[in-house]
């Protein structure tokens, strides 16, 4: 790009950056030294390629969403958080806020996850263990009781029973008496990750893409704030894939569910805005910057050139971030605090929107109140203190982090020509759904989680704690141990709530849930209604299941 061009865009981003909004805050050194909002070329310069790198707030976004950058606002402090029961985690969320958390993110238990009631003999052990138990809206009111939904962004992760879960929260959110349209926040529900790396589906893909089409339809109708998708790579990452494939099958994603929307005849510059993304941030520094970087600007060219969005923000790809839970150790685990300080201060280098730090107990147990203030307070020091929110996207035009953000949008973009052809149509879609079928995802997952491996043992890779520098004087850290007594409490709570219903309205809810399960109607309106009238998690999800059959992944050797 020649210097007349660049000189041009730095004035178009000076303008915006004028007119927007910025925090009332100091934006100098820690010794007084004034600093731009933003480095970009020396004047005069000439920069082959610069339209690659562009501006903050500018297609494609390489450098960030916003011409301010964390000087307008700062990223969203969002604390994965559940366990026990309801009131267990009302009064965590309560610590969050009060703390400075700046959103609310629920942590299922794993049969809430998989669309089970804590009586169901499937869910023994396991009640209130990974998360917080889940049966009815009941449930879900306790869980908010005090916090006020539509004044607080809160993101659900749950993805096979997310609609369930969403209407539960509706129903919560409606008896606080909240403006249900006014809601914000978002729900993972992303299905397509599910079956290739996280394992907690409940039915086929189709059924489940049935359903998140309603969901996609029904928040761009209604709630037009709530991002009904959270594409996550995050446990794509964690089941072993590298960066380049993190990036790129989650991005494949996000285009199957944007192929989903247009297939429903939505307009992609309605719903595209309600697809949010999540990603890892490991512990290899300029390489997830990199990646954050990259997305941004696949996501941007590909919503514009191949599906035809117009409108800035569905060109906007927006991420939460969660610092990589299997870079933790559990041999020395007070390192963990200095790992996870290192990946948080990627996430936001690489202009993450949301964070969540992990604690350093967290690959012993669930976080105690201790290490999830420590985990808090890290992103904090990283806010108050270091100077990192003064300046738009401070590594722009660092040859190595341009190079290596090049690099990885260049493996994603052979990775999405490898998926298109998979499919027998040329969409992305088919490609993702045969590669699940075939076992394409999960066989390169579990190559490069292999590759990896191989390269820890030989010490090519290492880890302090593990495989170098093993001596320690740390003791063992006291961990969270959820009582059986939970399990106990929550089932003889939930038989209390089932006696109390009215037997037959639950029943010709679910009658007319399945009624429209069976056509081709919206059923965010019929599963409402059963929510409302209290069915519980499993009976919603166990009379689909009787409709729609389950899903049993192939075997392969
Ligand atoms: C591993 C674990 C497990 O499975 O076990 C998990 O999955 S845990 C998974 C946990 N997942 C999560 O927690 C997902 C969290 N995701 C989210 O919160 C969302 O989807 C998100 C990524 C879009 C972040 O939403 P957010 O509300 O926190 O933040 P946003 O970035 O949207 O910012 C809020 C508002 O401020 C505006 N805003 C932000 N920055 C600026 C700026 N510099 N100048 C002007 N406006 C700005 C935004 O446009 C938006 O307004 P407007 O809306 O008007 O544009």
């Amino acid at each position: 790009m020649n210097a007349d061009e660049i000189a041009a865009g730095r004035a178009r981003w000076q303008a915006r950056y004028d007119a927007a909004r910025k925090r009332d805050a100091d934006f100098t050194t820690l010794s007084g030294m004034p600093v731009e909002p933003l480095y970009g070329p020396p004047e005069g310069a000439e920069v082959p390629g610069f339209a690659r790198i562009g501006w903050p707030g500018e297609y494609p976004y390489t450098r960030g969403l916003y011409p301010t950058g964390y000087r307008g606002r700062r990223w969203t402090i969002r604390q994965f958080a559940g366990f026990g029961n309801a009131e267990q985690t009302n009064a965590r969320y309560k610590m969050i806020l009060a703390a400075g958390g700046g959103g609310l993110s629920v942590a299922f238990d794993m049969p809430t996850l998989m669309g089970h009631d804590s009586d169901d003999p499937k869910a023994l052990g396991e009640v209130g263990h990974c998360g917080v138990a889940i049966d009815s809206a009941a449930d879900m009111e306790t869980l908010f009781d005090g916090i006020d939904l539509q004044a607080t962004t809160t993101s659900m992760t749950i993805s096979g029973p997310a609609v369930p879960a969403f209407c539960m929260y509706l129903v919560a959110a409606e008896r606080q008496g909240a403006d249900i349209t006014k809601l914000d926040g978002t729900l993972q529900t992303d299905i397509f990750k599910e079956y290739i790396a996280q394992k907690e589906w409940l039915f086929a893909p189709e059924p489940h893409l049935r359903l998140i089409g309603d969901l996609m339809e029904y928040c761009a109708r209604h709630i037009p704030r709530y991002k009904p998708l959270s594409v996550s790579g995050y446990h794509i990452r964690e089941a072993g894939a590298t960066a380049a494939q993190e990036l790129a099958y989650t991005l494949a994603d996000g285009f199957g569910y944007v192929e989903l929307g247009l297939s429903r005849g939505l307009d992609v510059n309605v719903f595209a805005p309600g697809l949010s993304f999540f990603f890892d941030s490991h512990v290899d520094f300029f390489e997830e910057i990199a990646k954050f970087r990259a997305a941004r600007r696949i996501w941007a060219r590909w919503l514009r050139e191949e599906y035809g969005a117009t409108s800035e923000k569905a060109l906007w790809l927006r991420f939460h971030t969660q610092t990589a839970g299997v870079s933790l150790t559990a041999q020395q685990p007070v390192n963990n605090v200095v790992r996870t300080a290192v990946e948080a201060l990627a996430a936001v280098l690489g202009g993450t929107n949301s964070l969540h730090t992990n604690a350093l107990d967290e690959t012993l147990a669930l976080p105690t109140d201790e290490s999830a203030e420590i985990a808090l307070r890290t992103q904090q020091v990283l806010m108050e203190e270091t100077g990192v929110t003064n300046v738009a996207d401070p590594l722009g035009g660092s040859w190595y982090v341009e190079a290596l953000t090049d690099k990885i949008e260049a493996e994603a973009e052979a990775i999405f020509a490898k998926i298109r052809s998979l499919g027998s149509d040329g969409t992305i879609t088919a490609g993702i759904l045969r590669g699940i079928e075939d076992g394409y995802f999960t066989g390169q997952i579990a190559d490069s989680a292999f590759t990896y491996q191989q390269a820890l043992e030989k010490g090519d890779k290492r880890i302090v704690g593990v495989n170098c520098h093993t001596t320690t004087v740390a003791k063992d850290l006291e961990i969270l141990r959820i009582s059986h007594e939970v399990e106990l409490a929550q089932k003889k709570l939930l038989a209390a709530r089932k006696a109390d219903r009215q037997r037959d309205t639950v029943d010709a809810a679910l009658a007319a849930l399945v009624e429209v399960a069976r056509g081709t109607g919206n059923m965010i309106p019929a599963m409402l209604d059963a929510v409302r009238a209290e069915a519980s998690m499993g009976e919603i999800c166990d009379a689909l299941r009787a409709e729609w059959g389950v899903y049993r992944e192939p075997a392969r050797f």
